[in-house]
C-alpha cells in the first residue's frame, strides 16, 4: 500500500515531451497554453465520450469488483517499464484524437472558448486556473488539487481585516460595560483552521471571576443588543458551559461568546504548536472540515465532528503514521495519498468499539477504551472517544453520537478517490483535462473566490492577543511563584512591581536553567498519565508562594528539580495511574515524573 507514497520532489511529466502536430495546432493550442501559461486563462473542460472512455468505465467496474473483494489496495506503479508501455498507449490515444474528424475538432475547440468561465468553476472552483492533469503520479495530481484547495479556502486580506475588527468591538463592548473583564479569541479564528463560513469562539475572563452568572449573561446580552452589535441572540444558560449565540450584523460572522474558561485559550496555543511541528496538519484539517460541512456532519447538536475533534483525529493519524514517524515521506508531497489513507483508516479500519485515542504531551497514542477509567460511558459501544489533550479526562468527542454516518461517508470517500485515481491514472491526456480527483469528495458552494491566501499580509489579532495573553500568564505565574503578596493585585500593578523581581526571577531562572542542561531531554514516551498542561494546572491551583514560607522548602525542591531528585516508585505509581482521577494534596505535587517536571520550566523558559 505504502509504494504510493511519492518520497522524491521530481514531478515529471510524461507529455511534456509530446510533439505537437503541426497541423493540429489550433486543437491543442489551447491545451500547451494552459500548461505553460501563468497568466487567468481559464481551464475548459471537454466533455467527450469516447469508446476508449467506454472501455475504462467496464476497466474500472471490474476494479470495483476487485474494491469489494476486498483487494483494495491500489498501487499506482512507477517503474519505468510501466511507464514506457504508458507513453506508448498515449501516443496511440494521442494519435486516434489527432485523427478525430474535423468537425468534432472544432465543436471542442469552440467549445473550449465558450466555456472558459463557466464549466470549470462551478463545480471544482478550486482548479480554476490550474490544470494538474500533466502530474505523472495521480497521487500527485490529488496533492496539488489538495495544496489550490487550501489556497483557494484560505483567508484574504479584506477576510481577516473583517475578522479583526468584529473581535475589536466586540471586545470594546465587553470592556465598556465591566471595567475588570476581558474578552479574548479560541477556536478555528486563534489557530487559522477557519473555513471561510466558521464562526468565531470568544470567552469572557474577568478579575471578579463572576460573569458566568446567568444574571451577569443576559446583562451582556442586551448590552450587545442595544450598540447594535448582535442580531439572531440565543442565550444558553441551562448547559454545563452557558454560552451566547448571535450574529454580528456587519460581517454576518457567527459568534460564540463563553465566559470565565481558560481551557479554549490553552487550547489555541497548544493547536498553534501542533501546526508548526505538523506539516500537512493544516491542509488535511481543512479537507476534512470541508468535507464533513459539505455533508453537514460538522455540527456536534446533530451527533457530526466538531472542529476540535478533527484536529484532534488529523493530528493523531499524523502523529502515528509509520512513513512519517521513520521519516520515510515528506508529508506535503504525500497529501493526496495520505488523506486517502486518512479515510481508509478512519471509514474502514478504525476499532471504534474498542479504542480510544489519547494525545499527551504531544505524542499520539491509541489506548483500550478499558484503561480509561474515568470515560463516561456513551450512548452505544460504538463511539469514537478522543482524549482532551487539555483534560485527560474530558472526552472530546462523546457528543458526536452519529458516528455511524461519519464511518460511511469516510468509507466512501476512500472508495471514491481511490476509483477516480484509478479511473484517471488509465485516462489519455485529453481525458484528464478539466476532470478533478478532490471535486468526488469536497464540494464548495460558498461565493466564489479570488485564491488569495493574503494570511502573511495581515496581522490576525486573535493570535497575537491569544500569544500575548499566554506571556503575561506565564509572568503572572511566576509572580505567583516568587512574589506571593501580588497574587490579588490585577496584571496592571503586578508589571509596575516586577522591576526588583524581575532581577531575582533572573537568579533563580539561570540556576534553573543550568540544572535543566545537564541533563540531556530525551524525547518524552507516549504517557497515558498526567499531561504536562495538567501539571500546570496544579502548580497555578496551588498557593506556591504560601507553601514556600510554610514548609521551608525551595523552588527547586517544590517542583523535585533538586540535583539528587531520583525518579522515585512513586513517580512510576503516579505514571501508571489514569491522570486526573486525584487531586492531589499541593505538596504531592512533587510526584509528577522528572520529564514533566523539565518540560514544564523548559516550555516557562521559552514564554519568557
Ligand atoms: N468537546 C470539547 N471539549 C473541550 N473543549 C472543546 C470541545 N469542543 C470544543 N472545545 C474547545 O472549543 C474550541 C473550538 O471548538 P470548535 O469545535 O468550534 O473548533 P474550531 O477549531 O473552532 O472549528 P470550527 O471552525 O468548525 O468552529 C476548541 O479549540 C476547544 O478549545
Ligand atoms: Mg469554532
Amino acid at each position: 500500500m505504502l509504494e504510493v507514497f511519492n518520497d522524491n520532489r521530481s514531478h515529471f511529466n510524461k507529455y511534456e515531451s509530446l510533439a505537437i502536430d503541426v497541423e493540429d495546432d489550433d486543437t491543442f493550442g489551447n491545451l500547451v497554453l494552459m500548461e505553460n501559461d501563468k497568466s487567468d486563462v481559464d481551464i475548459p473542460v471537454i466533455e467527450e465520450v469516447t469508446s476508449s472512455e467506454d472501455e475504462q468505465r467496464a476497466e474500472s467496474s471490474k476494479r470495483n469488483n476487485s474494491l469489494e473483494d476486498n483487494q483494495d489496495f491500489i498501487a499506482f506503479s512507477d517503474s519505468s517499464e510501466d511507464e514506457t508501455e504508458q507513453i506508448k498507449e498515449d501516443d496511440d490515444e494521442r494519435s486516434s484524437f489527432l485523427l478525430t474528424d474535423e468537425h468534432e475538432v472544432s465543436k471542442l475547440t469552440s467549445q473550449q472558448s465558450l466555456n472558459t468561465e463557466s464549466t470549470c468553476n462551478v463545480e471544482y472552483p478550486w482548479i480554476r486556473n490550474h490544470c494538474h492533469s500533466k502530474q505523472r503520479r495521480i497521487a500527485d495530481w490529488l496533492t496539488s488539487e489538495i495544496k489550490d484547495f487550501v489556497h483557494y479556502i484560505s483567508p484574504s486580506k479584506n477576510e481577516i481585516k473583517c475578522r479583526n475588527r468584529t473581535i475589536d468591538k466586540l471586545r470594546r463592548a465587553v470592556k465598556e460595560l465591566w471595567s475588570d473583564a476581558d474578552l479574548h479569541v479560541f477556536g478555528s479564528f486563534a489557530t487559522d483552521l477557519y473555513l471561510p463560513g466558521s464562526d468565531i469562539d470568544c470567552v469572557v475572563n474577568s478579575r471578579n471571576r463572576d460573569k458566568e452568572d446567568r444574571n451577569y449573561i443576559y446583562e451582556l446580552a442586551r448590552h450587545l443588543k442595544n450598540k447594535g452589535l448582535a442580531i439572531r441572540m440565543e442565550v444558553i444558560v441551562k448547559t454545563r458551559v452557558p454560552i451566547i449565540k448571535f450574529i454580528e450584523p456587519q460581517s454576518q460572522l457567527h459568534i460564540d461568546v463563553s465566559f470565565e474558561r481558560t481551557n479554549g485559550l490553552e487550547a489555541a496555543k497548544l493547536i498553534r504548536e501542533w501546526l508548526r511541528d505538523s506539516p500537512g496538519l493544516r491542509e488535511l484539517v481543512l479537507i476534512i472540515k470541508q468535507f464533513l460541512h459539505s455533508r453537514r456532519l460538522n455540527n456536534v447538536h446533530t451527533g457530526g465532528l466538531g472542529g476540535f475533534t478533527v484536529i484532534c483525529l488529523v493530528y493523531s493519524f499524523l502523529n502515528m503514521h509509520p512513513r512519517i514517524k521513520s521519516n520515510d515521506i515528506d508529508v506535503l508531497d504525500n497529501l493526496g495519498v495520505l488523506l486517502i489513507d486518512f479515510f481508509e483508516l478512519y471509514g474502514k479500519k478504525f476499532g471504534y468499539d474498542d479504542v480510544a485515542i489519547s494525545i499527551s504531551d504531544g505524542y499520539a497514542s491509541y489506548i483500550p477504551k478499558s484503561c480509561w477509567r474515568t470515560l463516561e460511558p456513551s450512548r452505544s459501544k460504538f463511539s469514537l472517544a478522543i482524549q482532551d489533550p487539555g483534560d485527560p479526562n474530558n472526552n472530546i468527542s462523546r457528543g458526536s453520537f452519529n458516528m455511524k454516518d461519519i464511518k460511511k461517508a469516510f468509507a466512501g470517500a476512500f472508495e471514491l478517490l481511490v476509483n477516480k485515481c484509478w479511473e484517471l491514472n488509465s485516462a489519455t491526456f485529453k481525458d484528464r483535462v478539466g476532470k478533478s480527483i478532490l471535486g468526488n469528495v469536497i464540494k464548495y458552494r460558498g461565493q466564489k473566490r479570488d485564491f488569495n491566501d493574503e494570511r502573511d499580509l495581515v496581522q490576525n489579532k486573535a493570535i497575537i492577543e491569544n500569544e500575548r495573553y499566554h506571556k503575561r500568564r506565564t509572568r503572572i505565574v511566576q509572580e505567583d511563584l516568587f512574589i506571593n503578596d501580588t497574587e490579588d493585585l490585577p496584571v496592571e500593578e503586578i508589571y509596575k512591581l516586577d522591576e526588583p523581581a524581575k532581577k531575582k526571577q533572573k537568579a533563580k531562572k539561570d540556576k534553573r536553567e543550568g540544572e535543566i542542561k545537564k541533563s540531556a531531554i530525551p524525547s518524552p514516551p507516549p504517557d497515558f498519565g498526567v499531561s504536562r498542561s495538567k501539571l500546570k494546572r496544579k502548580v497555578k491551583k496551588t498557593d506556591q508562594g504560601s507553601l514556600l514560607h510554610q514548609n521551608n522548602l525551595s523552588i527547586d525542591d517544590l517542583m523535585g528539580l533538586s540535583e539528587n531528585d531520583q525518579e522515585s516508585d512513586q513517580d512510576q505509581k503516579g505514571r501508571d495511574t489514569p491522570s486526573g482521577q486525584d487531586e492531589k494534596s499541593p505538596l504531592e505535587t512533587k510526584t509528577v515524573d522528572a520529564q514533566t517536571r523539565r518540560d514544564y520550566w523548559l516550555s516557562k523558559g521559552q514564554a519568557l
